[in-house]
């Protein structure tokens, strides 16, 4: 299975440094979660990580070769992305969508086992429904599990997901992640999450990797990334952290003067 290792990454944008000396790594059966406030770095590691930038320093391997000199469809074949921001609907079927995720394994023309992957995903994702809908036709919340499905059409060891459930419902963020643990655990798979929810963070995450203006400030199991201290220093915010049956309970409640 693939391991995706980031080494001292730093990237500095517009004058600023937006990632610096950023190092972590994630395997088969892991979810890292990747949290911190806006403007943090997320999204610019993430972008790093996919090697759709190249940091001015540090390196990324993915199967311990440098994500940059892959091919696109060779990384394609180990990684897949869940954006943070779904495309704003284009006039393409929800079928024909989720068919991309499965382009790296294509040549010019699906075979039965790629409209057989794509149709077991829809129905997991209780999609089918909507399969010839154009993205266009949908709601927010319906074009982001598209995106989801479409990635899981991939069938990639490594998923690689920005802020997957901004657009979702309390009951399909719960679904999303407990698809996601489904995946690491049945799977095997390896999965990087940048994630706001701090209690849904902590609760699915294997490890939690915690980004402050471009620094990773705690990363580790989420009791110890995520305590009131790291939280005060990084958000601003007073919190209570709880468990209410086994689950992690992240609340804020002062924001610091
Ligand atoms: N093209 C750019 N030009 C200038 N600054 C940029 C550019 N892209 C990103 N930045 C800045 O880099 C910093 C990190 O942005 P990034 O999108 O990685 O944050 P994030 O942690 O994903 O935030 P959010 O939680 O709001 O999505 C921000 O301050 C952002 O304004």
């Amino acid at each position: 299975m693939t391991t995706l290792q980031a080494g001292g990454l730093c990237q500095r944008i517009g004058g600023r440094t937006v990632l610096d000396e950023v190092s972590l790594s994630v395997g088969p059966g892991e979810i890292l979660g990747l949290i911190g406030p806006n403007g943090a770095g997320k999204s610019t590691l993430v972008r790093a990580l996919l090697g759709q930038s190249r940091p001015d320093r540090g390196a990324v391997l993915l199967g311990g070769q440098p994500v940059r000199s892959l091919s696109a469809r060779a990384c394609a074949r180990q990684i897949a992305y869940v954006p943070q921001r779904p495309p704003d609907g284009f006039p393409v079927t929800v079928f024909d969508t989720c068919l991309l995720g499965r382009t790296p394994y294509m040549g010019t023309r699906p075979r039965a086992g790629d409209i057989a992957v794509v149709e077991s995903v829809l129905d997991r994702l209780d999609l089918a429904g909507l399969a010839f809908r154009t993205m266009d036709a949908l709601s927010g919340g319906e074009r982001q599990r598209v995106m989801l499905a479409r990635a899981l059409a991939q069938q990639t060891p490594l998923i690689v997901l920005d802020e997957p459930t901004s657009a979702l419902d309390i009951g399909n963020q719960l679904a999303t992640l407990r698809l996601l643990a489904d995946e690491v655990r049945v799977r095997g798979v390896g999965v990087i999450v940048a994630i706001h929810d701090l209690s849904l963070a902590a609760r699915f995450s294997t490890r939690i990797a915690l980004l402050h203006e471009g620094r990773l400030v705690a990363e580790g199991p989420w009791k110890t990334a995520l305590t009131p201290q790291t939280i005060r220093q990084t958000y601003g915010v007073e919190a209570e952290i709880g468990q209410l049956r086994d689950a992690p309970v992240i609340a804020p409640f002062e924001v610091r003067a």
